[in-house]
């Protein structure tokens, strides 16, 4: 089993995506998503999935619980661990920004952002000269400015829906955002017989 691949996957919309291209290279990972096992084994392509999470999938790979795994970009900005990124695959594509209430100016004062990135947010207001306060939450991240908590949030934008039916506006882009192949740096090393075979083939893909 040791010479076995483990792929941490992301659980939630990236997994779809994922599962299409994965299926282009040969792996056939389609029925696992009706499946609540979180460990799920396929001896006849020597993989075993790990159902994780997005936000965790790269601590899984760093911690080599995970040989390898795929991570949206805004994770691996927040997180900064030690994983190697070796294939951007264009999927899950999205943008991280600055949204907020029309016309609302920055408090002066240690203005408020409520995210669910703070590196990230810290980092980028940091760049622009001010001093600021985080708010973290975990989820629909635009309540906060709705109902008075924060100035802004920094949070993931796509078709935008999320902002126009709240009333609110993007003020900046801050990155954009999509799904990449990670690999953790021994399995790299001492898995790459069946590591860059995968890599080689995902990448005509994406
Ligand atoms: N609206 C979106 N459109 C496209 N990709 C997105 C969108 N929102 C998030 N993503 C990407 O998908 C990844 C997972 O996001 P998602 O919000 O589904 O996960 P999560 O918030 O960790 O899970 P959950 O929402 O179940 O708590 C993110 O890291 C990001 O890369
Ligand atoms: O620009 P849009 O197409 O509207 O997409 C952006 C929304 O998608 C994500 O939310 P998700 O649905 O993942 O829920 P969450 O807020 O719990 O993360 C993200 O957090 C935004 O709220």
């Amino acid at each position: 089993m040791n010479n076995w691949l483990t792929i941490a996957m992301p659980k939630g919309r990236i997994f779809e995506e994922a599962a299409e291209l994965l299926q282009k290279v040969g792996y056939d990972f389609t029925d696992v998503e009706d499946s609540r096992k979180l460990i799920l084994e396929f001896p006849e392509y020597k993989v075993r999935l790990m159902m994780a999470k997005p936000m965790d999938v790269v601590t899984y790979v760093e911690y080599g619980a995970a040989d390898c795994g795929i991570a949206g970009k805004d994770v691996l900005l927040e997180q900064d661990r030690d994983v190697y990124e070796v294939l951007d695959l264009n999927i899950s594509g999205c943008y991280l920004a600055v949204a907020g209430l029309p016309d609302k100016p920055l408090s002066k004062i240690a203005p408020k952002i409520a995210t669910k990135y703070p590196r990230v947010a810290s980092e980028y207001f940091r760049e622009q000269g001010e001093q600021i306060e985080i708010i973290p939450l975990n989820g629909s991240i635009e309540l906060a400015p709705l109902i008075g908590l924060t100035d802004r949030i920094v949070d993931i934008v796509s078709s935008g829906q999320t902002l126009r039916e709240n009333g609110l506006v993007e003020y900046e882009r801050i990155a954009d955002i999509t799904s990449r192949f990670i690999v953790n740096p021994v399995s790299y090393r001492i898995k790459n017989e069946q590591l860059d075979p995968l890599i080689e083939a995902l990448s005509e893909y994406v």
